[in-house]
């Protein structure tokens, strides 16, 4: 683990960051390591004192939420703390009913006759407390609803729009994904709304305790130390520190990894295959294997029994005391009275208990807000420059020219040492066409991510038109490029919609949309689906059951299946639709530069070859670049041939020049004209 760190003048020892590993049951845990005492107590108070120091310096990011909240419904938000307000107090208002009613019998029990109209007034005022309490509930009901939604909409709104805003490389980035959903947001609203309740709550019943006649204030006290002792003990333990998780059981993981053979996914190849008896021996193997080691997440040495025995005995603290002043002074002694101070002490320890361990959830909801609001600080890492593009001294009509000088580049969080593009230089005019060839993972698709700015090089520099790509506008820089890969998706909306994308500007010019579909091969994909342009490939699915099991649910059965139909193309048919948007892309007129990069893995020959010459013919005034295994009769009409390997152009020049000197790209020419020969 240490590994991970560097050490830096600045940067804390990495003493500062040791850990104790712990084992329970298949799971390892790596906890840090405080340097606080053993001694549970100790250890829990310095759990608390550190929660403080967190929630102290959390507190103006929690002022900001809830101002951010009450701006979103002032009147709704005023109006529910009025109503916790409310709430606050029921719990004493019903005590202070019973022991009135208490009183009364008992006051009526010693004189031999009943004070009616104090167990009358009793009575009434437990029936307006009950009034009182449902009232309050009703409207929070309907208010909350209401709430919940404008601040969830809000912050959703504000996170979908933030992680739209990210560049590739930032998003790639663990550190700014986001770990917690925005609909968290109002359940924080609500706890911060929960412990302004207890809190007024605690006041009100500490004021009323205070009040009674017999030890009320001893009473308060003690009843402060059982949750305040199993707060402290509970903080002390494993979870509430920092710790990683992970199983390295190779028989669990075993296990884990054989159950997805009967995923919807792999199950046509199970089957086809009949490795189903294979599995089931592996994974009776593995169970064997992992035995009756345990998979549950327990620290036994969580709770000693005297830790139990401390925090079981201090519950009845209060009743000890009052068995104590029995003992003193039996005169004192009333059956009611104690009733009553146990009730008070019962209420106390359950409202100071959930404050506590509400006030230790405090850390957590601080984080959680400012998990929330972390996106709005994330800087993009690819920074647009200020020049226009393209540039009115530098470019041409004729298309964007590029010159790689000595770049580097290895994709961030990459587990290989090794780099994705190692030391390239290489210049490529304005107009040319391009063909990339070379084998799996050399660094060919990387390169054309390098162009369009989707990662900056790590060292070297890309000049565009001369001047380097980072000096220009990224939005220009994009607009003017377009880009057309194996791996590029269909995009959840109608299909009208997925090629107009490509020039927005003219989404809705059906005839331009027609045009493009037509140039990407698509046109006929699209007649053959009922809502032709207007079809949603992959829409959102909303539609499900619920226990539609008996012969009479058959026509709701049939409504779902319906509900759940939904429209498939082929692989190919896909590529064409998402070549069509690229074609609508070209329609804009802004586009100097255009790379294919494998466009047409899945395209039967004819496709392919229909393709590659749309693309072909749309090249005025671009450069084009192609990147392609299947490269026989495209590789005779380019201006430039680059065969790269290892992350090298370790080959550069036309199809003729790369033949003669009979190198890497010859071999791979030659393998694929074997295979036609007979
Ligand atoms: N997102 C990524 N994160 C980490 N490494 C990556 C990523 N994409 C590619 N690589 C690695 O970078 C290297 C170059 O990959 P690249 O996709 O550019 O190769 P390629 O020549 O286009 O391969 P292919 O012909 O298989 O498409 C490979 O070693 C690959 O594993």
């Amino acid at each position: 683990m240490e590994k991970l760190r560097t050490e830096d003048e600045d940067s804390p020892k990495l003493d500062d960051y040791s850990y104790t590993t712990r084992q329970f049951g298949i799971w390892r845990i790596l906890v840090h390591k405080d340097s606080s005492s053993s001694n549970p107590l100790v250890r829990g108070l310095w759990v608390w004192w550190k929660k403080l120091i967190e929630i102290n310096s959390g507190l103006p990011i929690v002022w900001r939420f809830m101002r951010e909240v009450y701006t979103l419904a002032p009147g709704l938000t005023l109006l529910l703390f009025i109503l916790r307000l409310g709430s606050s107090v029921e719990s004493t208002l019903m005590l202070y009913a019973s022991s009135r009613l208490l009183r009364a019998v008992e006051t009526g029990l010693a004189e031999g006759r009943p004070d009616v109209t104090a167990i009358l007034q009793a009575v009434i005022i437990r029936v307006i407390c009950i009034v009182f309490t449902a009232t309050i509930s009703w409207v929070r009901r309907r208010i909350s609803p209401v709430l919940r939604s404008r601040v969830v909409h809000h912050f959703e709104d504000y996170v979908f729009q933030e992680q739209l805003r990210l560049d590739l490389q930032t998003s790639a980035d663990k550190n700014n994904k986001l770990e917690v959903p925005a609909s968290r947001a109002y359940y924080r609203f609500e706890f911060f709304g929960g412990m302004f309740e207890r809190g007024f709550q605690l006041m009100s019943q500490i004021i009323f305790t205070i009040r009674q006649p017999s030890g009320g204030i001893t009473l308060t006290l003690l009843s402060l130390v059982s949750p305040f002792l199993a707060s402290t003990l509970g903080s002390s333990n494993m979870w509430s520190q920092a710790y990683v998780i992970y199983s390295d059981n190779s028989d669990y993981l075993r296990i884990r990894a054989l159950r997805r053979f009967v995923s919807d996914k792999l199950r046509e190849e199970v089957i086809s295959a009949d490795i189903m008896a294979w599995i089931l021996a592996e994974y009776q193997k593995a169970r064997e294997g992992l035995g009756d080691i345990s998979e549950m997440l327990q620290d036994p040495s969580e709770f000693t029994p005297m830790t139990s025995i401390i925090s079981l005995l201090s519950v009845d603290l209060p009743t000890f005391y009052w068995a104590a002043s029995v003992i003193v002074r039996p005169v004192n002694f009333s059956i009611i009275s104690f009733a009553i101070l146990q009730q008070h002490a019962q209420g106390l320890r359950s409202t100071i208990g959930r404050l506590i361990y509400e006030f230790a959830q405090v850390s957590d909801c601080v984080s959680d807000i400012r998990e929330l609001y972390k996106l709005a600080e994330v800087e993009n890492k690819i920074v647009g420059g200020e020049e226009a593009y393209p540039n009115d001294t530098l470019s041409t009509e004729i298309g964007m020219s590029f010159e790689f000088k000595n770049v580097s580049f290895a994709y961030p969080g990459a587990k290989s040492n090794d780099n994705a593009i190692k030391n390239i230089s290489f210049k490529i005019p304005a107009g040319h066409l391009v063909v990339i060839v070379g084998a799996n993972g050399s660094g060919k698709s990387t390169l054309i991510k390098l162009l369009n700015r989707l990662y900056d090089v790590d060292s070297g520099e890309i000049l565009v038109d001369g001047l380097p790509i980072k000096k220009y506008r990224l939005a220009d820089l994009r607009k003017a490029q377009a880009l057309l890969a194996q791996d590029h998706a269909l995009y959840p909306i109608t299909l009208a919609e997925n090629i107009g994308v490509g020039n927005p500007d003219r989404m809705n010019d059906m005839k331009m949309v027609m045009e493009a579909a037509e140039s990407g091969g698509a046109s006929e994909v699209i007649k053959k689906l009922t809502d032709g342009l207007q079809t949603t490939l992959d829409p959102v699915q909303t539609a499900r059951g619920h226990r539609l099991d008996k012969d009479q649910h058959k026509k709701l059965k049939l409504i779902l299946e319906e509900l759940e139909k939904k429209a498939e193309v082929s692989g190919g048919e896909k590529q064409r639709l998402v070549a069509a948007r690229t074609f609508m892309r070209f329609l804009s007129g802004n586009i100097r530069f255009a790379a294919a990069d494998e466009p047409s893995s899945a395209l039967d020959p004819k496709a392919e070859h229909q393709l590659f010459q749309h693309l072909r013919d749309a090249q005025q005034g671009k450069t084009l670049i192609f990147v392609t295994h299947r490269f026989g009769h495209l590789t005779k009409h380019a201006d430039l041939v680059m065969c790269m390997k290892d992350g090298e152009v370790v080959e550069a020049g036309t199809h003729k020049e790369l033949m003669a000197h009979e190198g890497e790209y010859s071999e791979l020419y030659n393998v694929q004209a074997q295979a036609f020969e007979i």
